[in-house]
């Protein structure tokens, strides 16, 4: 992978590097199968001109989505064609490289049919959208309630005369807002609507509704249908058409209600299984369990150009050293940007965990075992809150990171933030999956002195303990032991959780208290999956990681965790279980990481294994040659179309030779 002029300007960066490259590869890839799936996937995708970037952000509205239909529609049939498996196909979609209706269709229309559908509906369903005979979204979000299930409006009423369900939109905020793939594409919507029996309102459940014509594609009759219009930046998420969808008593059949959870009869009678409604929203955790790993993806992306621009980017010097510096030798680029990278490793391992968990859980709901759920609706939650907050504020990291040229298009930063940003809001807004911990944590400290708390959880057992011992650092090197680590941050969290848990049992229990101490609330759950993060970080490290690799992954771990320490400085020592001193000694240790790192940063983000084509960055380019390659793109600029520009003989040309405004002048 090197430029025209066969140079790597990188190549000095490479050569320092102290650790097995190609067994970082395959352990971050999560194995050597996976390994070889995604280097031929992305090579595949490369190599085809139909799944080329070039030109995304310069795209007008109409022509992006046409391109994205285009893309998706052609990777349907290259997945067809080339007999691809799951896995393949997924990776094939992940290179391809933007969000599109496909995503909603499998992601959560598929998901959601099989965990609320019965067996009977599966079906029938399921076949028709795996061959994609039928293109489906998931409608759960309104004009007037996204966070607020429990609030939504859309009706469906049973009719027994006829055995139908009336599907109604009665308000504007009623109106369905924001699904992906609802606005041009689905022809079936999976949507959540009150069920009402017998003018008797059931709550929230789903059911399939047909919105479009497999004939001619047309809206049926008394469906209103759009897209909801043009979003945040270039490019981003504007390939998604997210929609607008619109019921006017829309008849369905009975069993077009998912009725895995509750039943209506043919009588109209309304029968609750015994399993719990929470199931009811297992297309969301499972989403929300897959967006860890894909904010380590999206993370390591924006660190891979940040740390290559940084070994490329000279300024300044110092007169101890000829020339000018690399800015990555800077220690404050250093304490910005290794982090972010350490970040993205943490994310990766963790990720790794929660694939597992999940997996656990469904074992588990399959043999109806439902006493974990709400660990893992809590752990979801969470670290789906935590892991894209960070990497969105962290690929904004880097685009300042990389000084004026981040600011252009051609870095990648720019678009790559504006398809990042969103997941902050979907799958539930961060601040509110927050809460959902908070009320986890408070529920599980409630019920502490009987029921043994478990899993991710089982810390607050030890409650009296971590409230009462204080850390025992003395000197730096004492950090370097991650128990002594692992207990901070669970001392930490432990203290934090506490504290509010008794402000609040000390008052009435009103719900106005509840609300006041929201932002203590949110600061313990942050602080409940910081220590998650750190100790799977930890314990995915500690088991079976290859030899070749270890000693950077125990540098990363710790400059993760570290990093983690002095951010959030103020709560270890609010909690005063750490000393102003031991975090100055953490501070330290610290640097001394990044000194580790130094000369295997650019190997390190190597081991990402992102092709220059997935990239899309003239910053990040493999061979360093950046300089080249941005001018060059200001080639491919419209402006630059025609060397006068369009608009110079109305506009510019009497500006420059009238001189209609000097009479006027003051000047
Ligand atoms: C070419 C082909 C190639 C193939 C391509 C394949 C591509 C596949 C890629 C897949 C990628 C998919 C990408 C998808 C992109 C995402 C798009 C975005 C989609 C969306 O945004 S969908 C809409 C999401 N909406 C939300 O998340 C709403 C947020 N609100 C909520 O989650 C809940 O309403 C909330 C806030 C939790 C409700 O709180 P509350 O009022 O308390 O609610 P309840 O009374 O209903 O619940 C009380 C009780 O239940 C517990 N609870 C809540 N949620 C859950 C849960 N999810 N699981 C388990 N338990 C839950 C809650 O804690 C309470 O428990 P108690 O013990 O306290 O009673
Ligand atoms: C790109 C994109 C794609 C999407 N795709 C889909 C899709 O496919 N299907 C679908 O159904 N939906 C989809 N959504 C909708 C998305 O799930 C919701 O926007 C999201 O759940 C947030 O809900 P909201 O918009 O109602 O925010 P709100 O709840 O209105 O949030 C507004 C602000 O109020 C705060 N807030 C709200 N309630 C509380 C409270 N109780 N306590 C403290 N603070 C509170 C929030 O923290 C936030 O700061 C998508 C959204 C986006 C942006």
């Amino acid at each position: 992978m090197q430029d025209g002029n066969g140079l790597d300007h990188l190549a000095g960066e490479r050569a320092m590097a102290q650790f097995d490259l190609q067994a970082m590869k395959v352990y971050l890839a999560g194995g050597q199968r996976e390994y070889e799936i995604s280097t031929k996937m992305a090579q595949l995708v490369a190599n085809d001109p139909v799944f080329s970037k070039e030109d995304r952000v310069r795209l007008a509205r109409k022509d992006l989505y046409k391109n994205s239909l285009r893309k998706a529609g052609h990777a349907w049939k290259t997945i067809l064609e080339k007999g691809l498996s799951e896995v393949e196909g997924l990776k094939l979609r992940h290179f391809v490289d933007e969000p599109t209706y496909t995503d909603l269709h499998w992601g959560m229309f598929i998901p959601a049919i099989k965990g609320q559908g019965t067996e009977e509906q599966q079906h029938k369903w399921l076949p028709l959208a795996y061959k994609m005979a039928i293109i489906g979204c998931y409608a759960q979000t309104e004009l007037g309630h996204g966070s607020n299930v429990q609030g939504l409006e859309t009706t469906a009423t049973f009719d027994p005369t006829t055995d139908e369900f009336i599907m109604h939109s009665p308000t504007v905020t009623s109106t369905k807002w924001w699904p992906g793939g609802l606005g041009k594409a689905s022809t079936h919507a999976l949507v959540y609507a009150r069920l009402i029996t017998d003018k008797k309102d059931h709550g929230i459940h789903a059911f399939i509704a047909p919105i479009r014509s497999l004939e001619d594609h047309t809206p049926l009759p008394n469906v209103t249908v759009g897209d909801i219009g043009v979003k945040f930046g270039n490019g981003g998420y504007n390939t998604m058409d997210n929609g607008f969808l619109r019921f006017d008593h829309v008849r369905i059949p009975r069993e077009n209600m998912l009725m895995r959870l509750a039943t209506v009869t043919k009588d109209g009678k309304y029968v609750r299984s015994n399993k719990p409604r929470q199931l009811g929203y297992g297309a969301m955790v499972f989403v929300r369990q897959g967006i860890v790993i894909d904010a380590s993806i999206y993370l390591s992306r924006a660190v891979t150009i940040a740390v290559r621009y940084s070994a490329v980017r000279r300024q300044f010097g110092n007169k101890d050293e000829p020339g000018e510096l690399q800015v990555i030798q800077y220690r404050t680029q250093q304490s910005r940007l290794f982090p972010l990278l350490a970040t993205a490793y943490a994310y990766r391992a963790v990720g790794f965990w929660m694939k597992s968990l999940y997996a656990d859980v469904m074992k588990r709901l399959n043999d109806n075992d439902f006493s974990t759920l709400p660990e893992v609706h809590a752990c979801t939650a969470g670290l789906k809150s935590i892991t894209t907050s960070v990497t969105a504020d962290g690929i904004e990291e880097c685009r300042k990171l990389c000084g004026g040229h981040g600011f252009l298009c051609a870095s990648g930063l720019p678009e790559l933030y504006a398809a990042y940003v969103p997941a902050c809001t979907y799958e539930g807004d961060n601040t509110i999956l927050l809460l959902q911990v908070a009320r986890f944590l408070l529920k599980t400290l409630s019920q502490v002195s009987k029921v043994r708390p478990v899993g991710t959880a089982a810390y607050l057992g030890n409650i009296k303990q971590l409230s009462t011992q204080n850390c025992k650092v003395s000197q730096g090197h004492d950090w370097l032991n991650t128990s002594v680590l692992l207990e901070a941050f669970e001392a930490r969290s432990a203290r934090q959780a506490a504290a509010v848990a008794l402000r609040l049992a000390k008052g009435s229990g009103s719900e106005a208290e509840f609300q006041e101490n929201t932002p203590e609330l949110v600061e313990s759950a942050r602080a409940h999956c910081q220590l998650i993060l750190v100790s799977k970080f930890i314990e995915q490290l500690q088991t079976g990681t290859p030899e070749g690799i270890r000693k950077q992954l125990e540098v990363l771990c710790y400059t993760y965790a570290f990093s983690q320490l002095i951010d959030n400085a103020g709560d270890f020592l609010a909690t005063g279980y750490v000393t102003g001193n031991q975090i100055a000694l953490a501070k330290e240790e610290l640097k001394h990481m990044f000194d580790k790192i130094r000369p295997n940063a650019v190997a390190l983000v190597d081991a990402f294994d992102h092709t220059d084509d997935y990239l899309g960055s003239a910053l990040g380019r493999y061979d360093g040659d950046v300089y080249t390659h941005l001018y060059k793109g200001a080639f491919k600029e419209s402006l630059n179309d025609t060397v006068v520009v369009d608009g110079y003989e109305e506009y510019l040309k009497p500006v420059l030779t009238q001189n209609l405004w000097a009479p006027h002048s003051k000047l």
